[in-house]
């Protein structure tokens, strides 16, 4: 049976990158994304808005929705203080697996916490099963139209506090219009976009990072 694209960008790693220097893991994730076939990480620009978010916050406690090769959990990782978690949702077993393998070789398995299992499930066992007070960043970066039931979601569960960060991946390319309507249109957050190209493309994507008030 043929490997899958996600497992190629792992053996690409894995042959090519440093054991133990996520940086280098990363880099390599993008030199194969960019140079052979194109796959769905934020990539370096939107990378870097993500690595300025998390370095702006120093949060403790960190949720990522949609993990997929771990290409972000690593991003964010890397950047996390000494104790602080990042809690990354993934439903897809294949790709689970795939980013346990990443995060593992890039060195910092011991900052994530890989959660399999769909978002809205996931969600609402937060708080009694991992042990979650309130969240301080979470990246949104899975299926598009789930981005505001999630959003509403974490409201529900009680997952923000006054000062949590949300930033949304995509929200031009696919686009997320959903969510941008919800989001900017509640009192509850305040909004800032920044505008990027898509990962590896000449295509216009934006990010939006919405701070809950509270
Ligand atoms: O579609 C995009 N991302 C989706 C990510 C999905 C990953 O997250 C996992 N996932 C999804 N929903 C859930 C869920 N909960 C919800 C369901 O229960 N709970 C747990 N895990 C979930 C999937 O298993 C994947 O691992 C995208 C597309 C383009 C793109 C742009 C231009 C193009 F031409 C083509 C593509 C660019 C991007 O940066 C993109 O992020
Ligand atoms: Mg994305």
């Amino acid at each position: 049976m043929n490997q899958s694209k996600e497992q190629r960008i792992l053996n690409f790693v894995l042959q090519n990158a440093v054991r133990g220097d996520p940086c280098s893991v990363v880099d390599t994730i993008d030199k194969y994304c960019s140079q052979k076939e194109w796959a769905m990480n934020v990539g370096c620009e939107k990378g870097l808005i993500l690595d300025k978010t998390v370095e702006e916050i120093k949060p403790s406690v960190v949720l990522e929705l949609g993990t997929y090769c771990g290409y972000s959990a690593i991003r964010i990782a890397r950047l996390l203080k000494a104790g602080a978690r990042l809690l990354t949702v993934e439903f897809n077993p294949e790709f689970a697996a795939i980013a346990k393998q990443m995060i593992e070789f890039a060195g910092v398995q011991d900052k994530v916490n890989i959660l399999e299992g769909p978002s809205e499930e996931i969600i609402p066992q937060l708080k009694k099963k991992y042990e979650v007070d309130t969240l301080d960043f979470v990246f949104l970066d899975h299926w598009k139209d789930r981005y505001s039931p999630d959003t509403i979601l974490l409201q529900e569960c009680n997952l923000l506090r006054k000062g949590s960060v949300l930033l949304a991946d995509n929200v031009i390319c696919p686009g997320a219009p959903e969510f941008l309507k919800y989001i900017r249109n509640n009192p509850s957050f305040q909004c800032t976009n920044y505008p990027a190209h898509l990962e590896y493309m000449e295509v216009q994507d934006a990010m939006e990072k919405a701070v809950f008030l509270g």
